[in-house]
């Protein structure tokens, strides 16, 4: 840790203040619940750390929120997303990004999940070749799940990681051999509301990484990523000025701990509209550090409904309809592998949102061969490897990625070039479809549900056999405010009906009628479903359309220590 002691030796936190009870440096508090575990994460060094981070780039962040409101506006005036002619040049070049690290050259499964506990050991003996803890989409972000995913995350570096299932008597611990751990950091627009540094929340990104980097990069490098990382997925950015700051970031952590540049690796997920066109920018950037792109398609699909929520000659059918087949949809995946390879990193599929259906063999074949479909339409695009959202599905997943041969990826293989010639138009091409009163109820029914289970900690869950969560949640949301916003007929249904405020209040009596019904009066009554539909609610029906659910719903979740208000 010599690079770390250098570092702490030069920024001596020359005072130590204490709020809810941990030892913090000047200028840093803490309010969040005190726990003894939770302090052996927010020590004095590792909060030192994350300060420095938050120091050194809170105006970088605030300059690209900006610029992100900026783009809002010109899209709200009728603009559309595009190529920038001024990074042309980064297009047309012949760069290629550093190779990928030997340790993560095969990623052809890739199991995703929040970061609890149990999941965690489950996904890293799973059979797929990674692990991606979630830190976001996945993960309600209360208090108590953050650190004890920091807790967890650490355990699960050090080999220790165990869980005892009381319940059931059952006591998982690590096999032999596991998955790769990847980590999702929250995306750049969050704040932590737990940590304040110079009187301000932090960045919750900066807070995700900057814990589990500062207690996990040397038993990582030494026992996962043959001398790399650790290794990141990076979520939800819009611009390639977003990823100079994480490669900054990056360059900033890897001098602290005294190793070399390039260590560190992140795999970017273009889940972004404006995104699509700034990939080569984007890994650009970050080319020391990349290792890839992910197709992010469901806050893609939320990011084409945010970014035309002033088109309404741009709408979307139902969202059951708006899938990897669409030609918007197609071309992105296209370009992205096209991207990736010819920059000589990996092109990551994305994730089909079936899960294994237990009591009811026959729907459970159905459910497996939509994901079989959809894994091998990635394959022979030339995806390098793809999401699996449950073990359940990995055995079929990478049975079908047996296609790519003996070859870790399609890296040289699959070149795609023919995907040079996809313009602008096919990239924002409207879906295709009709959209019905199902449609809509659906949004209602699992919009609020999912609300619910976030508002009490749980941020992926499984609803009518899917996999939902704060990505796919955001399709419900948004599509049933642009719809309500430009009173749309429901032209599937061939009633002529529109999308009123009256129509939704009623579809929002009905829908939490069936919702009763479906869990039963006492779940739903001790569950937070009022609550979530309140807020689903003024979301689906707010003049402005709110950029995102959980910013919005966060201050529900924020528990300060004493008691207290949250203040964002
Ligand atoms: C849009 C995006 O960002 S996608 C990426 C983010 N989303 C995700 O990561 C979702 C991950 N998946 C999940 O959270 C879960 O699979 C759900 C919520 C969809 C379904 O959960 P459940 O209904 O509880 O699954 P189920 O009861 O079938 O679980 C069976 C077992 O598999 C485990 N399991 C299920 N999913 C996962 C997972 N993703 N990782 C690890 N273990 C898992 C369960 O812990 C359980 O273990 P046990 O038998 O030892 O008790
Ligand atoms: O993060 C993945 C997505 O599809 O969104
Ligand atoms: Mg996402």
């Amino acid at each position: 840790m010599v690079g770390f002691e250098t570092f702490l030796e030069t920024n001596p936190s020359n005072e130590r203040k204490t709020s809810v009870g941990y030892d913090v440096p000047l200028g840093v508090d803490i309010r969040g619940r005190y726990d003894g575990e939770f302090a052996k994460i927010l020590t004095k060094d590792a909060l030192l750390f994350v300060a420095s981070l938050q120091r050194e780039f809170r105006n970088h962040v605030k300059y690209a929120m900006e610029c992100r409101k900026e783009a809002k506006m010109r899209y709200n005036n009728g603009a559309l997303p595009g190529f920038d002619p001024a990074t042309k040049y980064i297009r047309d070049g012949d760069w290629i990004c550093q190779s990928p690290p030997p340790a993560v050259a095969d990623r052809r499964v890739e199991i995703t999940g929040p970061v609890e506990r149990k999941m965690i050991i489950n996904a890293l003996n799973s059979g797929a070749k990674v692990f991606m803890a979630d830190f976001e989409d996945a993960l309600s972000p209360t208090w108590e799940n953050l650190m004890h995913g920091q807790v967890n995350l650490k355990d699960a570096v050090n080999g220790s990681i165990s869980f005892h299932d009381k319940a059931r008597n059952r006591v998982y611990k690590l096999n032999e051999s596991t998955a790769k751990l990847f980590v999702r950091p929250r995306g750049w627009h969050l704040p932590e509301a737990h940590i304040f540094i110079d009187g301000e929340p932090a960045t919750a990104c900066l807070v995700d990484f900057g814990l589990y980097f500062f207690h996990n990069w040397s038993a990582f490098r030494r026992t996962q990523g043959q001398g790399f990382g650790p290794f990141f997925y990076l979520p939800k950015m819009e611009h390639s000025r977003e990823a100079r700051i994480w490669n900054n970031v990056f360059e900033v952590a890897e001098k602290m701990a005294g190793i070399q540049k390039g260590s560190i690796r992140a795999t970017v997920l273009v889940e972004t509209l404006p995104a699509v066109f700034q990939m080569d920018e984007i890994l650009y950037e970050l080319r020391d550090h990349s290792v890839g792109l992910n197709c992010g398609r469901w806050d893609y699909i939320f990011s084409y409904v945010k970014t035309f929520q002033s088109h309404p000659d741009r709408l979307l059918p139902d969202r059951v309809l708006v899938g990897m087949t669409q030609h918007f949809m197609r071309s992105y995946s296209d370009s992205l592998i096209r991207t990736c390879h010819r920059r000589g990193v990996h092109a990551m599929g994305g994730m089909a949102a079936q899960i294994p259906i237990r009591d009811d063999p026959k729907a459970n074949e159905a459910a497996l061969e939509l994901v079989r479909k959809d894994k091998l339409r990635e394959v022979k695009a030339g995806h390098d490897g793809t999401w699996a959202a449950h073990p359940g599905l990995i055995p079929t997943i990478l049975d079908v990625f047996t296609n790519m041969g003996e070859k870790p990826n399609q890296i040289q293989s699959m070149k795609r070039d023919d995907a040079a010639s996809l313009t602008e138009d096919d990239l924002l091409q409207i879906p295709r479809g009709t959209r019905t009163m199902d449609g809509l109820r659906l949004n209602t029914r699992v919009g609020i549900q999912y609300v619910a289970a976030w508002l009490t900690g749980t941020g992926s869950v499984p609803l009518y056999n899917l996999m939902e969560d704060a990505a796919t949640a955001e399709i419900s949301r948004v599509q049933n405010w642009q719809w309500l916003k430009y009173e749309v007929e429901l032209n599937g249904d061939g009633l002529g009906v529109r999308v009123t405020r009256e129509l939704f209040g009623r579809v929002v009596d009905e829908e939490m009628g069936r919702i009763e019904r479906e869990v039963g009066k006492e779940k739903f009554e001790r569950g937070m479903y009022k609550e979530a539909c309140k807020i689903f609610t003024r979301q689906c029906t707010a003049t402005t359309l709110d950029d995102f659910l959980t910013l919005d719903a966060y201050n529900n979740i924020v528990v300060y220590h004493p008691a207290g208000v949250s203040r964002l």
